[in-house]
C-alpha cells in the first residue's frame, strides 16, 4: 500500500531550483535511503514535506490525504514526523524533560482541560511518563535522563533526536543524517534501531551521507541530483550507475561532506 507520494514538487530560492519534481513513493514498511550531492535538495525536500518550508507547487499525500502546506504539527499528528540534521533539544532541560515535551497535547499546557477532565490528563501523563521511560531504555539513556540535554554526547543527542521523534509515535520517520557526527559504535546501534523499529512497523525515509552504510540498511536506494531524482532502486544497483557515479564526482567535494561511492568500480 502507498503511503507517501510527492508528485511535481518544485521549490525555488530566487532564482535557484532546489527541488525540481522529484516525484517520490513510499510503500508502507519501506525503508528508503535518500542520497545524493551537496546541495542536491534532500533537506528541502525534507522541509517541503513536513510543513517546514511550503513548496511552490505539487503536492505531498500522506496515507491517502492531501497534506501539502499544513504546518508541522499538523503533519506529524498525522504520522509523518522527522528529525533535524542539527538536533533541537532543550540543552537546560533534562534529557526526561526533553523526551516528555515532544509527546503531543503536552497536559501542563492545556490547564482548562485539566479541571475541568482530571482523570483523563492524569493518565495522560501517565502515559507520557511510561512512553519516555520505555524509550530511555530502549535507546540506553536511562542513566542520563535526569542529566541536562546539553551534557550529551554529539551521539547521545541523536539517539534523543530519534526518540522525541518516537514520542509522537509516528508512522512513517524521516531521518536526516542520523549518523552525523557520531562515533562509529553508536552509529552502529543507530543502524541496528532503525532496522528493529523498521522490523516492528515503521517506514522509514533516511538522508545519510555513510553511503555505505546507508545502502546494507535500506531496501531502497534514491539518488537526488540538482532537485530531481537521478536513480531510484535497489542499493546495489544504484550505486553502480554511470549516472549516478558521474553526479558524485561532479560534485565540488569541497567541503568534505561528499562521500565517495568508493569501492564500487
Ligand atoms: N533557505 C534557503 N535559502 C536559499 N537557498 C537555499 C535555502 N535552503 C537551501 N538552499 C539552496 O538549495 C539547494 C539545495 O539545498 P539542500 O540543503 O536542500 O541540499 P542538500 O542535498 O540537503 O545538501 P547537503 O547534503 O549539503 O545537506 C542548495 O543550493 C542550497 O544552497
Amino acid at each position: 500500500m502507498t503511503l507517501f507520494e510527492t508528485r511535481g514538487l518544485r521549490k525555488a530560492f530566487g532564482g535557484l531550483v532546489a527541488l525540481d519534481e522529484p516525484d517520490i513513493t513510499i510503500e508502507s514498511g519501506e525503508l528508503v535511503g535518500i542520497i545524493g550531492p551537496n546541495g542536491a535538495g534532500k533537506t528541502t525536500f525534507f522541509n517541503c514535506i513536513t510543513g517546514v518550508l511550503e513548496p511552490d507547487s505539487g503536492t505531498v499525500s500522506f496515507a491517502g490525504e492531501d497534506v501539502t502546506g499544513e504546518p508541522i504539527h499538523a503533519i506529524a499528528q498525522r504520522g509523518l514526523v522527522r528529525t533535524y540534521q542539527h538536533t533541537r533539544e532543550l540543552t537546560t532541560m533534562s534529557v526526561k524533560e526533553n523526551l516528555k515535551l515532544a509527546a503531543p497535547d503536552h497536559p501542563g499546557e492545556r490547564l482548562g482541560q485539566a479541571i475541568r477532565r482530571p482523570d483523563s490528563v492524569a493518565d495522560h501523563e501517565a502515559a507520557v511518563e511510561r512512553r519516555a521511560d520505555d524509550l530511555l531504555e530502549q535507546f540506553d539513556l536511562t542513566h542520563v535522563a535526569d542529566h541536562y540535554a546539553g551534557e550529551l554526547s554529539g551521539g547521545q543527542r541523536k539517539l534523543l533526536e530519534i526518540a522525541r521523534a518516537l514520542m509522537l509515535d509516528p508512522e512513517m520517520l524521516l531521518l536526516d543524517e542520523p549518523l552525523a557526527g557520531v562515533n562509529p559504535t553508536l552509529g552502529q546501534e543507530i543502524v541496528e534501531y532503525i532496522d528493529a523499529l523498521n522490523d516492528e512497523g515503521t517506514t522509514f525515509l533516511v538522508i545519510e551521507h555513510e553511503i555505505q552504510t546507508l545502502a546494507e540498511l535500506v531496501d531502497r536506494l534514491i539518488v537526488l541530483n540538482e532537485g530531481s531524482v537521478l536513480a531510484d532502486g535497489d542499493p546495489e544497483t544504484v550505486l553502480d550507475d554511470d549516472e549516478v557515479i558521474a553526479a558524485y564526482l561532479g560534485g565540488t567535494g569541497d567541503d568534505g561532506v561528499t562521500t565517495p561511492l568508493g569501492g564500487e568500480s
